[in-house]
């Protein structure tokens, strides 16, 4: 029992060390779960415990943190954690943060669109928010509650109503899609998963879902109609696990999992560590709409740079043209609600 649990946490720090950077020589930095105490926020809140980057580890939640800070302090990882239960405790909670990671807000039943989850998580994220332009306006905002498309332009529009709006700063969180990608494309050409890049550009729901698999490496033959059948399949990746919940939620552990992946490469970033690449849903010029996920270089200011799409096939750019319409949609959306709040 022993020796297994001694293997288990040596599998643990193995996982760590290949997820997140090293610990050598990194600044102090203050992490914030918001949404701690659900599905994603529970194991997201374990994996930065896990992170050497991460030295003070907020968890934030309107029910229940308690316990679960509790439980995660006991964990024997550098990092401080501290619980905060409800909206009185939402300012020392984000007080000093660097990194906001925001996964609160309600998840999909079967039949439903991420859309639908708009009426619920707009009003939740423009509040978070609002307490992050307060108390850390500074801080680099990575936002996973859906629908995504539309709760990054809310995040936007809060930031500029308090003066604070750093389009560097504010994240859609898509890397699930990418590692969907990734996991598919691997198993389908028989490839180690661990050598496998596969960009997805657009948004996050349905055709704006774009996984670039022509530019996937390594390169590997695959017929059209396979092309096809790995884009939907990337696209639904989502609803495949809201329908095998039937009705008990969505991703959360896949999603925590890209969700520790993505804060830890901004938290990368920050800390000076180069060539930190990711896919990122962030306000860009590289499409007709205002804000759009493609593979940004992440820097000590949050975004660095942002890279174009590249060479695309006639089929992904097709895909493009046809998602430009939902994306600028649901971009809108999020702007009006703010404006009408
Ligand atoms: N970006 C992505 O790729 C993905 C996004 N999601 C989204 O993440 C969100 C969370 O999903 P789950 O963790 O499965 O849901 P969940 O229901 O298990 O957890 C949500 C948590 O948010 C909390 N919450 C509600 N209102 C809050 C507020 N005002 N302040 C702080 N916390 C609040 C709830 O108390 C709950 O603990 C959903 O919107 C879901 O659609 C889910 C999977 C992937
Ligand atoms: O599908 C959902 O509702 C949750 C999500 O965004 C995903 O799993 O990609």
């Amino acid at each position: 029992m022993f020796q297994a649990g001694r293997q288990f946490v040596g599998a643990g720090r193995e996982v760590a060390r290949r997820c997140f950077s090293s610990a050598a020589e990194a600044p102090e930095r203050k992490v914030a779960v918001l949404g701690a105490a659900g599905g994603i926020g529970q194991t997201l809140s374990l994996l930065m415990k896990m992170s050497p980057s991460v030295t003070k580890l907020s968890l934030y939640d309107i029910v229940n943190t308690p316990g679960v800070a509790a439980d995660c302090s006991h964990v024997n990882t550098g990092a401080q954690v501290t619980g905060h239960v409800g909206a009185d405790q939402l300012d020392d909670a984000l007080k000093g943060c660097d990194v906001v990671v925001i996964p609160a807000g309600v998840p999909r039943k079967p039949g439903m669109t991420r859309d639908d989850l708009f009426a619920i998580n707009a009003g939740i994220v423009a509040g978070l928010v609002d307490g992050v332009a307060r108390n850390c306006p500074e801080a680099l905002i990575t936002m996973i509650s859906n629908p995504v498309n539309s709760t990054v332009p809310i995040a936007a529009e809060v930031l500029k109503k308090h003066g604070v709006y750093n389009p560097k700063k504010l994240f859609g969180v898509t890397t699930l899609d990418v590692v969907r990608a990734k996991t598919f494309y691997a198993e389908k050409n028989g490839l180690d998963v661990n050598t496998v890049d596969v960009p997805v550009v657009g948004g996050h729901a349905g055709i704006t879902i774009l996984p670039l698999f022509s530019q996937a490496t390594p390169s590997a033959q695959m017929d059209q109609e396979t092309i096809e059948a790995l884009t939907v399949r990337t696209q639904n990746g989502g609803t495949e696990v809201v329908e095998a919940k039937a009705g008990k939620g969505s991703a959360t552990l896949s999603m925590a999992y890209a969700g520790a992946l993505f804060a830890d490469a901004a938290l990368r970033g920050l800390n000076g560590v180069q060539d930190v690449v990711e896919c990122t849903y962030v306000e860009s010029s590289v499409t007709d709409v205002p804000f759009f996920s493609s593979k940004v270089k992440l820097g000590p200011e949050g975004v660095s740079e942002i890279y174009g799409l590249g060479d695309l096939t006639d089929y992904e750019k097709d895909a493009l043209d046809k998602m430009m319409p939902e994306l600028q949609a649901s971009i809108d959306k999020g702007i009006d609600f703010v404006k009408n709040m």
